[in-house]
């Protein structure tokens, strides 16, 4: 039986008056790979941001957000968490959050600064051992040979794939990816896709995935967890995501009656030795 990565209880969050999340219930299994799709502005963002801790819920009694074994927030407070504690769940962003004119090597070695001493990390001291688990991430990134180049040099593509190998470094056994194919062209964009889901199939690393392109969520993933104006619209096999139900989820009108899947989730993969 795989274990729940993931679990949110009655999420609910609220700015300025104007409700963004209401009452969100998922669970995630370990080794799933799950798009978090829906129209702009329903919330997808705002919905991972509070997977990390990153935006507090409102204040409601039954509200928790437990992740890989822990409390993120509970009843709208945050939980504190050591920095191996965080270092469990990566997070790619589409512009993804790599420090230009340092290399290609440095920013993926970034990834590691969670799991180091403190005074290591802070020299910026990094082991043999740790420099070869950057070089094995960013050959199974396909980008071993730019080690040495700045990251401003990169297109957009390749800096996903160092925020991607980064991620690989932490040890991160739960990924979160927030639009990281937003900004790419359709080939860079299946090249990260492709990335994504071998590390899931390969390490049975849990990879969600917020998207704006439903063929890639189609193409990519195995099961859908959808928004419609901050409400769970959809939570089901990526497979009975059918058009009619699409076309409801991304046309104007209000909320229909919420989807039921009917048949059983696909098997998640197996989490197998984390290291890059
Ligand atoms: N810090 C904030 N303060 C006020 N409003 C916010 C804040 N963050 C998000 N919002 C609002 O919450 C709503 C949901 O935003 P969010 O970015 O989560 O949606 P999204 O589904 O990710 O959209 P997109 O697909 O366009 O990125 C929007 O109306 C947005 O303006």
């Amino acid at each position: 039986m795989s274990l729940t990565t993931i679990a949110v209880q009655q999420l609910s969050k609220t700015f300025d008056r104007h409700p963004v999340l209401q009452d969100v219930d998922f669970e995630i299994r370990q080794g799933e790979r799950v798009a978090l799709i829906g129209p702009s502005g329903s919330g997808k963002s705002t919905l991972m941001r509070h997977l990390v801790g990153l935006t507090r819920a409102n204040r409601h009694h039954r509200c928790c957000v437990h992740v890989l074994g822990r409390d993120i927030q509970r009843g709208g407070k945050l939980v504190s968490a050591s920095r191996v504690e965080r270092c469990r769940t990566g997070y790619i962003f589409q512009q993804f959050n790599l420090a230009g004119r340092l290399s290609v090597m440095t920013n993926v070695l970034v990834g590691r600064l969670g799991r180091m001493p403190r005074w290591r990390a802070l020299l910026g001291r990094f082991s043999a051992v740790e420099r070869a688990m950057a070089l094995r991430a960013l050959k199974r990134v396909g980008l071993e040979d730019l080690a040495g180049q700045r990251a401003n040099t990169l297109s957009g593509g390749q800096m996903q794939r160092v925020a991607i190998a980064r991620a690989l470094v932490q040890e991160a056994e739960l990924i979160l990816a927030d639009e990281p194919i937003a900004s790419l062209d359709p080939r860079s964009a299946q090249e990260v896709m492709e990335i994504l889901k071998r590390i899931n199939e390969e390490d049975g690393r849990t990879i969600v995935i917020t998207l704006h392109q439903v063929e890639y969520a189609r193409g990519y993933c195995q099961r859908a967890i959808a928004l419609k104006q901050g409400r769970l619209y959809y939570d089901g096999p990526i497979a009975e995501l059918t058009d009619a139900r699409l076309q409801a989820l991304y046309d104007n009108a209000g909320l229909n009656e919420l989807y039921q899947p009917t048949t059983t989730p696909v098997k998640p993969a197996t989490l197998h030795a984390a290291a890059g």
